[in-house]
């Protein structure tokens, strides 16, 4: 994948004419939903790749929805079939509740994306390179400074694109996406390549937009990043759905108790008994699996031993990521033993 601000693909663009009326607004289920989507690809040896494996993907209309996985893990490919830009082998996609590719046209207003690499004119201004975008797609100029007040360019909109920063090229192609006004917005790795105050600037972005009621899909290796925006998540690993759900539902119950105990050894042998995973740390013991620490406490405490002190040491989702991801093999497998699908 490459790095940096990626181009606009302008889906406004498309013929609007062949798909009719849009049928459902936004709300009225969800924005995406993928069932046994697959796409392989060949190799320069005709070996085979299978990028996506029977992926089903379920993103709930309006906020922000993280598609995660480590590099390699099929969310450009799912990207672009979402996009119509790839054709899935196999499965069935949908967008606002219509299948695609077949009906993209009738949804294709409704969807803004960035893919891939700028297309901006390096010597035009911001807003130059967003007004020559404006009248392309038959979208009156004065819509070129709500977009820039949207990403929060207004006062650098003159400066020529060359000298804005990786940050703003990214916020600019954000501005891009939302001239039409789209109910839902698919960001593939938008802070690659960004400095900590770009990355930061972006996702104030994509939470505002989210924050305004439209769907905001954003892919991302980098976990810590858009555990702070996204209020859903989807954990892919090797083309397949490990996990999803709001992210307090993903690392809730995944925390560990830690407690202090003068004999250690007594509560170690107490504790795994009740069937806990206890694991020993310095004078402390790290039991997980335990749905409430008041559990670890009375537990110990029946039996005369007194804890000096009971903490939650909480995961974040970083950590849910790595066990849900380090148990996908080589063949793959749907599901991680003992993590429910929430769906939001
Ligand atoms: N055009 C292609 N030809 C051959 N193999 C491909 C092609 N596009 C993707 N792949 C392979 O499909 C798999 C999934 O790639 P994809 O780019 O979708 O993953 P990703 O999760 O977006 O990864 P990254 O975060 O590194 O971009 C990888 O093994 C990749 O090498």
């Amino acid at each position: 994948m490459p790095s940096g601000p990626r181009a606009v693909v302008s889906l406004q663009e498309g013929t609007t004419s062949a798909g009719g009326p849009i049928i459902g607004t936004h709300g009225d289920g969800p924005a995406i939903s993928t069932r046994a989507l697959r796409k392989t690809f060949r190799r320069f040896d005709l070996s085979q790749v299978v990028a996506v494996e029977g992926l089903d993907l379920e993103v709930p209309a309006g906020g922000v929805h993280g598609f995660l996985g480590p590099n390699g893990s099929g969310k450009t490919t799912t990207i672009r079939m979402l996009l119509g830009l790839a054709r899935p082998d196999s499965g069935e996609i949908r967008l606002f509740g219509e299948p695609v590719p077949q009906r993209l046209p009738a949804v294709v207003a409704r969807v803004g994306a960035i893919v891939e690499q700028p297309k901006f004119v390096p010597s035009f201004s911001g807003r130059r390179n967003l007004e020559v975008l404006a009248s392309a797609i038959d979208v009156p100029r004065t819509r070129v400074d709500e977009v820039l007040d949207q990403v929060d360019l207004r006062e650098r909109a003159r400066d020529p694109f060359r000298r804005f920063s990786l940050g703003m090229k990214q916020r600019l192609a954000i501005a891009a996406t939302l001239l039409k006004d789209p109910d839902l917005l698919i960001f593939d790795e938008p802070t690659n390549g960004l400095d900590p105050a770009g990355i930061r600037d972006v996702r104030a972005t994509m939470r505002r937009l989210g924050d305004e009621g439209r769907t905001v899909l954003v892919s991302s290796h980098i976990l810590a990043e858009v555990q702070q925006v996204a209020d859903t998540v989807s954990i892919v690993a090797r083309g397949r759905s490990v996990a999803s759900g709001s992210v307090a539902e993903l690392v809730r119950g995944r925390g560990q108790v830690r407690v202090v105990v003068r004999d250690v050894p007594a509560a170690h042998a107490l504790l795994t008994a009740r069937g806990w995973r206890v694991t020993r740390e310095g004078g402390a013991l790290l039991v997980a699996g335990v749905p409430d620490p008041a559990l670890v406490n009375e537990t110990l405490a029946r039996e005369g031993l007194f804890a000096s002190e009971v903490g939650t040491v909480r995961d974040d989702l970083e950590s849910v990521f790595l066990e849900l991801t380090a148990h996908v093999g080589t063949g793959g497998t749907d599901r991680v033993p003992g993590v429910a699908q929430v769906r939001p």
